[in-house]
């Protein structure tokens, strides 16, 4: 059932929930205009299994149409001074802040994570805004001392054109705005593709975009079939930088459906983060740590502990720790006060998570904590500590993505690169001691784009959030942001 708003036809499953209902866009956003599709989609609320709305199908053909309406909108969108590009995001800024509750709660019901996680994510992904208005003023070029008599030589840093964005469903909001933000500063336009679990977080962000002043074709999004989508976005040649964030199997695939038009990729994929426990730490503080590290985001997170390596002699006594630090975790719907861990995002997940602990178990791990009784709903998985795992186990080698905690002990902290950098993947990595020496020792040895030491929190928008290895190619946020979405133009004017 629906109600109108206006013009604005809105789901009652939502209404209630709503200050602003005409947020919520059951619709997608091409050429400044709201379009239906070929058929709908439905959106379901983790936590209850609830359909909460519809979002329109759209096919290749309207894929391409978004393409058209971006590539109409770059000259003039390019043209504009940084200044004015950075009003209209400052604007768009303050207005995704004004909504702040509402966009919080739209992703609650759509991605299942616990209110206060959303709000802070909807924080995370506004300060990236924010972040990129300010930066559009400072992405010039250089002169350069030359090697030609009679000529002055510098470069010139230029927008790549219509940027294709293709982002996941755990972080819907704040995985949008990084990207987005980066490209349209650099006076990039977008075809966004968010993910079909959680569309409406993008489709909220492109109505304040509309309400902050952005021209038709600035910013489209597509919703519908992953497939469908990125593969038209792929072979359109005028699609010159894709940026892709989602799991390592996809992005390999679009990687290669992207060399026929040598766009720029970049690419933020999977992880197996290690969190290394060395033997000087206290104890309980590295439980309460890996504890975090662990069940953010209920696993589903791309930082997550994936890999828990203590030493052996305060292993017990951290499995300990531990045990009791887990056993705090309130696990439910993301809407009620006190719930610190919400739902997995589908059925498919919590049978993964089974799968992951049936494989360790056989192997010899040991059940340390945690229950495999179903949760509040057939989407949730209990929280569950496995003790020995070992490299043979699914639990190591694979990215876990959900609140499955995997412990092992080492005897020697020359144990600790081997078993640490024993993966594919190469993302973040957490360290938790006091031996400076071994700690910069790690720094250098570890084959991950990002090393935390003695801190749960590493990222931000200011950080160079990113990847190697099997994790993706590129940087996000920081001043290395700008790069995935701008070319240097090298200008030699001689005979001066
Ligand atoms: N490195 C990072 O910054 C980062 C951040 C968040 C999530 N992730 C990773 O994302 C994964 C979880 O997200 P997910 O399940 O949405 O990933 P996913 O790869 O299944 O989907 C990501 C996006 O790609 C689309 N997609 C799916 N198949 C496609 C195809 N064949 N062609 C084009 N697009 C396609 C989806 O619709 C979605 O929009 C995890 O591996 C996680 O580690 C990484
Ligand atoms: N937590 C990550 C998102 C990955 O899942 C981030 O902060 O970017």
């Amino acid at each position: 059932m629906t109600t109108m708003h206006g013009n604005h036809k809105v789901t009652d499953a939502l209404m209630p929930y709503l200050q602003d209902p005409r947020l919520v866009r059951e619709l997608a956003y091409i050429n400044g205009q709201w379009v239906h599709g070929q058929g709908d989609l439905p959106v379901f609320n983790p936590a209850t299994e609830d359909v909460i709305g519809h979002v329109p199908r759209l096919n290749g053909e309207q894929a391409t149409q978004a393409v058209d309406a971006a590539q109409a909108a770059f000259q003039g969108w390019r043209s504009l001074l940084a200044d004015e590009r950075a009003a209209l995001l400052l604007r768009w800024h303050d207005l995704i802040l004004e909504h702040r509750e509402d966009l919080a709660t739209l992703m609650v019901l759509e991605q299942g994570k616990p209110l206060a996680d959303a709000r802070g994510e909807i924080d995370y992904g506004a300060s990236f805004v924010r972040w990129f208005a300010e930066e559009g003023r400072r992405a010039g070029g250089d002169t350069i001392p030359g090697h030609i008599p009679g000529a002055r030589l510098l470069t010139l840093r230029e927008p790549v054109g219509v940027a294709a964005l293709i982002t996941p469903w755990n972080f819907p909001h704040a995985m949008i705005t990084r990207k987005a933000a980066a490209a349209l500063a650099m006076g990039c336009t977008l075809v966004i593709k968010p993910a079909s679990e959680t569309p409406f977080s993008a489709l909220a962000l492109a109505e304040l975009a509309e309400r902050a002043g952005f021209a038709p074709g600035v910013i489209n999004v597509l919703t519908g079939s992953g497939a469908e989508l990125g593969q038209a976005l792929c072979r359109d040649n005028r699609v010159r930088a894709l940026s892709f964030t989602g799991s390592t199997a996809v992005g390999k695939r679009l990687l290669a459906a992207s060399a026929d038009t040598v766009k720029k990729c970049a690419l933020e994929l999977g992880g197996n983060a290690p969190f290394i426990v060395l033997p000087d730490m206290e104890v309980k503080a590295a439980a309460r740590a890996a504890v975090a590290a662990k069940f953010q985001t209920a696993g589903q997170d791309c930082l997550a502990a994936n890999r828990i390596l203590v030493p052996r002699a305060h292993y017990e006594e951290f499995l300990d720790a531990f045990a009791g630090e887990m056993a705090r975790l309130r696990v439910g719907n993301g809407l009620e006060a006190g719930v610190t861990m919400g739902p997995l995002i589908h059925r498919q997940a919590v049978n993964n998570a089974h799968t992951l602990v049936d494989d360790a178990l056989a192997q010899g791990a040991r059940l340390f904590a945690g229950s495999r009784r179903p949760g509040p709903g057939p989407r949730f998985f209990l929280p569950v500590l496995l003790a020995d795992v070992t490299p043979a186990m699914r639990v190591f080698r694979e990215e876990n993505f959900c609140p499955v905690a995997a412990v092992l002990p080492y005897d020697s902290h020359h144990d600790l690169l081997p078993l640490a950098n024993n993966t594919e993947y190469g993302l973040a990595a957490y360290v938790f001691g006091q031996d400076q020496r071994l700690i910069w020792s790690l720094l250098d040895g570890l084959e991950f784009g990002m090393v935390a030491v003695n801190s749960v929190k590493m990222t931000g928008h200011c950080i160079p959030f990113g990847g190697i290895k099997h994790s993706g190619l590129g940087r996000e946020g920081s001043r290395h942001g700008f790069d995935d979405f701008s070319n240097i133009k090298y200008a030699c004017l001689g005979g001066l």
